[in-house]
């Protein structure tokens, strides 16, 4: 395993940037000088402890809370607020009105924003609801649904708005351990045809290599970044093996024992100057 440098871009501009951002509640101070850069088609996945603001900040990229300090652009835009840009998936599973069906549901943020006909939202939900496996199941209404498949309904609403990012905000943390895998597998899968991009929010070091393929590791209050690394290695299939260990316990040290040094990073060192920890055991492809 070695320690490396990850140099931002290569000239491609971030499609989410997270800049300098300090959030509060009161005289609570939730995130200190946060930065981090998402790149359309990642998997960015914000990894820490209870408290360290993971949710804070997918709450503010959403829009449902401003900064205190710095800022937050999509597509170079400064975030004023939510927009259909970005639908959020909570853990929750009282996030789908009871009173609506499955359909309802998943139509429900296409005619609120009057993005389409009804008949197109028929038409869209229905293609969605199908592909999270919830075929068959579209008049059922979510009381007599199991928590995977709620979380199934929320994930096809989401995406069904065609959203620039999809927020998750420890979306399979309520699900027992089966059901988190196969919902971890089906993102995965989703990912795989789609190629959306993702910020997801977890405390679970396992389930942010399998899901993730960057990690920002962020330390508690206030929350602040302490490295930022490459996980594109792993997935559900190496989640056994020595190399997926190693990391989980490399990871694990970093938020919770070893210090982590400033490093310098170059042209951009200002702005990334984290600690960046490439998970793979790499020979000399380092950049
Ligand atoms: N609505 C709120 N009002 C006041 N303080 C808040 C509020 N929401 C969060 N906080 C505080 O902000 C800090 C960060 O909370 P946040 O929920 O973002 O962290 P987290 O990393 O997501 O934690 P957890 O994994 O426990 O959900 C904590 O100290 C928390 O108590």
């Amino acid at each position: 395993m070695t320690l490396q440098i990850v140099r931002p871009g290569n000239g491609v501009a971030p499609l989410l940037r997270a800049e300098n951002v300090s959030l509060e509640y009161g005289s609570t101070r939730a995130t200190h000088d946060v930065s981090f850069d998402v790149y359309r088609g990642d998997r960015f996945v914000l990894l820490g402890p209870s408290g360290c603001g993971k949710s804070s900040l997918l709450k503010a990229v959403a829009g449902f809370v401003q900064p205190q300090a710095g800022s937050i652009r999509i597509n170079g835009e400064s975030v004023r607020g939510p927009g259909p840009d970005r639908m959020v998936v909570f853990q929750e599973f009282d996030q789908l009105p009871p009173w609506k069906s499955v359909l309802e549901n998943v139509m429900f943020p296409l005619l609120m924003t009057k993005q389409v006909s009804r008949h197109a939202a028929v038409e869209r939900a229905m293609h969605w609801i199908v592909k999270v496996g919830l075929g068959g199941f579209e008049h059922a209404h979510p009381h007599t649904l199991s928590g995977g498949m709620k979380q199934r309904v929320a994930i096809a609403r989401a995406l069904a708005m065609q959203p620039q990012v999809l927020l998750m905000d420890e979306p399979f943390a309520a699900l027992d351990a089966l059901t988190r895998r196969k919902m971890q597998e089906e993102l995965g899968r989703l990912w795989e045809e789609l190629r959306f991009t993702l910020l997801f929010v977890t405390h679970s070091i396992e389930e942010a290599l399998v899901v993730g393929n960057r990690i920002l590791l962020l330390s508690p209050h206030p929350g602040q970044v302490r490295a930022e690394l490459n996980s594109h290695q792993f997935d559900l299939v190496s989640a056994g093996s020595a190399e997926f260990q190693a990391a989980t316990q490399r990871i694990h040290g970093l938020l919770f024992g070893e210090p982590v040094a400033p490093t310098q990073a170059g042209a951009h060192a200002e702005r990334v100057e984290r600690r960046i920890m490439d998970t793979r055991v790499r020979g000399n492809d380092t950049p």
